[in-house]
């Protein structure tokens, strides 16, 4: 019976749930909360493998909400202190270097929201209260708004939110479009933001060590974050460096 029902499991495009979801989340909430940033070592990693389980378990895999990892939310919340936020786009291991090597700076990931879901895949089913381990919804040739997308577009916004004083972002300076208004960088952070608390977007534009033609800083891509972060009455600036500067901050 245990396979027909797994076989009668909706087959979406998507990659399924990660083997031991739960698990993992457990054993990265310990890491995070015992080594990585004892100041949290209070919270109770048990209830937080709960609540993220029960974000999406015996739910529509399509019509997921941000409402829906509210006590995830709750459980997780944590203050950074301004001046101190990275955010990036098409640069994830760039960024994670840096601040792997500048620990008062974090990304998405140094949080531990961000850190708990990063490269995982969950999702489950009305009909059942089983992760569905066999397939996920994918954003584009299924669903936007599966457990994932969802996720990270929550997190993501609330993080932005939450910054305060000078942000910084890291940009691929080796594609061309390093400032994409599509991406969750260009869609979701930018435009949440909020003027009365951050002072500036500092933007660093990283290329290849071989060098660039013209200077990344001056073209239209970045034109256009400039033009954005002026709108929104956020001074901006911008710098480009061949590899990863010793600090965002000069
Ligand atoms: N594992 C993580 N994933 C994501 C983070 C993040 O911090 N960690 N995200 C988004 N994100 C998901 O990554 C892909 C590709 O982003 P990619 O196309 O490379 O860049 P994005 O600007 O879309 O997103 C990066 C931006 O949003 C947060 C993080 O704080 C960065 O400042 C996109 O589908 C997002 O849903």
């Amino acid at each position: 019976v245990g396979v027909l029902k797994w076989l009668q499991r909706p087959k979406w495009n998507g990659r399924g749930t990660t083997d031991n979801f739960a698990g993992m989340v457990l054993e990265r909430c310990n890491v995070y909360t015992q080594m990585l940033q004892p100041a949290l070592r209070n919270v109770d990693c048990q209830k937080i493998q709960e609540a993220f389980k029960s974000s999406s378990i015996s739910k529509n895999p399509c019509n997921i909400t941000e409402e829906d990892y509210q006590p995830l939310v709750k459980l997780t919340t944590q203050t950074i202190p301004c001046g101190k936020t990275v955010l990036w786009s098409k640069a994830k291991e760039t960024a994670h270097e840096y601040t792997r090597g500048d620990r008062e700076m974090f990304t998405l990931e140094d949080t531990l929201l961000g850190y708990l879901a990063d490269g995982l895949t969950w999702c489950g089913d009305a009909g059942t209260s089983e992760m569905n381990y066999r397939s996920c919804p994918h954003w584009k040739k299924d669903c936007p708004n599966n457990p994932v997308s969802v996720f990270w577009k929550m997190a993501s916004r609330r993080f932005a939110d939450a910054a305060c004083g000078v942000v910084y972002v890291i940009l691929n300076g080796s594609i061309s479009n390093p400032f994409d208004e599509n991406s969750t960088f260009g869609s979701v952070e930018i435009n949440n933001l909020r003027p009365e608390k951050v002072q500036a977007l500092h933007a660093w534009v990283i290329h290849d060590v071989g060098g660039v033609p013209s200077d990344p800083c001056m073209t239209s891509s970045i034109n256009k974050l400039k033009s954005i972060t002026s709108q929104r009455k956020i001074a901006f600036r911008c710098r480009h460096n061949a590899g990863l500067p010793h600090s965002l901050r000069i």
